[in-house]
């Protein structure tokens, strides 16, 4: 068996360990990155990429008949599924260049296409090689997590390995799971002709401010999606052609049927084929055991991205690599921490989230919380738009600390950036009102909202006769 030694050891070329491959192998540190699927792991091939590819084609098609624009009529569309699947497969290949052997090699990082596994704490075995290294980095990601459904048949659903791939349009696609997948793929799928049903048993989007999903959940029901919230899954059928889901609520039985069943349910890490064991590494159910520094039991080995109990987006695997780097490269005890980690799910509009929701924020602080909102309507470039539908509410400590914000707005996901700062930096209202903001444009309504905060004391009855008597001072 060939041995070869290197500095770092990346497993998992997906968001996560390609963002650490490319750091450490820039720092001058001899890297190996090992891949056993496909170069870019799930954000490229199968989650983020084909989401939002589908989602654009969803939208466009949704705006073609609904323009809102008096005077401007529209048409339904003609949509042509299958082509609009070679689309996003076009999407796919243009980003792909980004994520390839090629260019990793390119930067000095060697790569080996295969599965890797561990041998003891020190060396992995890649094919007929052996490999040992001074670092480790495990970035395997996850997988969907299948629930145990009585009836459910693993060979007859849908999930994002594989929805993606349809050639025919869904005649009526039953999702199970509200989170951000069911969410995003009951629009996708609605807005191009599917009779869509959600099957959740909590609430959808249970992470975000309730009142926003509210709104949301009345928007995608008057589109047409039926949501079934709060309810159990007794059993399932796949008679010939289709599927059947068996449902309680409240006591009472009923189905639903459909063509096609997709299961967003959740992840599962992905480590079972990796030696663990032989390692030494500590992981549970939920993921690999980490600390804040993102090492494993053997402190050597680094784990982050999907594959570890941390919140599962292609940025928090951006920024965890950055902490794995700054550990393994320059050894700075750098902590990873997600105070300021946001979050959106790319319905129409949008429902972005960053820092503590006000339900947490109370929790935390003890009730000292205050909360502003703006609705959207109020706003000149919504109304301009036609896109009244929207708020946002933000989340305050003592002293106008900005805990926390969440906007419902067609670009939600773009005007959450400077929430994102404000909360990393600890920010007061006082940095927003202070900016000026191009108008007009629905980011107004976040300085909307904090002029709002101040209006009380700065029109107040002290401000005032401040103001009065500050008029009897000579000019200067
Ligand atoms: C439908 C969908 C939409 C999403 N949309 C968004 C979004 O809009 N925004 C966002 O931020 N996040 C989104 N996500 C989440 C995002 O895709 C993941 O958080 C991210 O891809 C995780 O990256 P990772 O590198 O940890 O794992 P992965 O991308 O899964 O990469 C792990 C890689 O490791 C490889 N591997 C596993 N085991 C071995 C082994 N033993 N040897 C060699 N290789 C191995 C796998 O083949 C894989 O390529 C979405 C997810 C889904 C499913
Ligand atoms: N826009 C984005 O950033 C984006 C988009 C898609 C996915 N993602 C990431 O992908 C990951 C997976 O997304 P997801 O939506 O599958 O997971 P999730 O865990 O966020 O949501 C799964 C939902 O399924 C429900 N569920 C689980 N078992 C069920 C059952 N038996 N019956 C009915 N409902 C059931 C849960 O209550 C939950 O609401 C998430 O961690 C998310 O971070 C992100």
């Amino acid at each position: 068996m060939a041995e070869s030694t290197f500095d770092v050891c990346v497993i998992g070329a997906g968001a996560a360990g390609l963002s650490v491959a490319a750091g450490a192998s820039q720092l001058g540190l001899k890297t190996v990155l090992i891949e056993r699927s496909q170069m870019g792991g799930e954000c490229l091939n199968s989650g983020c990429v084909p989401s939002k590819a589908l989602l654009a084609a969803a939208k466009a098609a949704h705006r073609c008949e609904f323009t809102g624009i008096p005077g401007v009529s529209g048409q339904p569309p003609r949509v042509d599924f299958a082509a609009i699947k070679d689309g996003l497969r076009g999407v796919i290949a243009t980003i792909a260049p980004h994520d390839s052997v090629e260019r990793f090699r390119g930067l000095g990082v060697t790569v080996h296409r295969d599965t890797a596994r561990f041998l003891d704490a020190r060396s992995i075995q890649v094919g007929a090689i052996r490999l040992q290294a001074r670092r480790f980095v495990i970035a395997t990601g996850s997988k969907p997590a299948v629930p145990n459904i009585p009836g459910l048949d693993r060979s007859k659903i849908l999930t994002n390995d594989n929805v993606f791939d349809l050639r025919n349009k869904p005649d009526h696609l039953v999702i199970i799971g509200g989170g951000p997948i069911g969410v995003e793929m009951a629009v996708a799928h609605r807005r191009l002709g599917s009779s869509v049903t959600v099957v959740e048993r909590a609430s959808i989007l249970p992470h975000d401010e309730p009142e926003l999903v509210d709104k949301l959940r009345d928007i995608m029901r008057g589109e047409g999606i039926s949501l079934q919230e709060n309810v159990e899954i007794t059993s399932i059928d796949h008679p010939f052609g289709g599927v059947v889901v068996r449902l309680r609520k409240d006591g009472a039985d009923y189905a639903v049927s459909g063509s096609h069943l997709l299961v967003a349910a959740g992840r599962e890490p992905v480590f079972d084929d990796l030696g663990l064991e032989a390692a030494g590494i500590a992981h549970d159910p939920k993921g690999i055991l980490v600390d804040a520094r993102l090492r494993t039991s053997q402190r050597h080995v680094f784990a982050l991205g999907d594959v570890i109990d941390a919140p599962r987006f292609t940025h928090a695997a951006g920024y965890q690599a950055g902490i794995v780097v700054r550990n393994l490269a320059f050894r700075l005890p750098a902590k990873a921490h997600y105070e300021a980690l946001p979050w959106v799910t790319y319905s129409d509009p949008e429902l972005a989230h960053v820092g503590l929701t006000e339900a947490k924020a109370r929790e935390r602080y003890d009730g000292k919380v205050r909360i502003e909102r703006v609705p959207l309507k109020g706003n000149d470039r919504a109304v301009t738009e036609r896109h009244p539908e929207g708020e946002i509410k933000i989340v305050l400590g003592s002293h106008a600390r900005v805990l926390g914000a969440s906007i419902l707005a067609p670009a939600a996901g773009e005007m959450i950036g400077l929430w994102c700062l404000a909360v990393s930096r600890k920010l007061t209202l006082r940095a927003i009102t202070d900016l000026m903001l191009p108008y007009p444009t629905m980011g107004e309504i976040g300085k909307a909202a904090a002029s709002r905060y101040y209006q009380p004391t700065l029109f107040g009855e002290r401000t005032r006769r401040l103001v009065g008597a500050l008029q009897w001072l000579p000019p200067w």
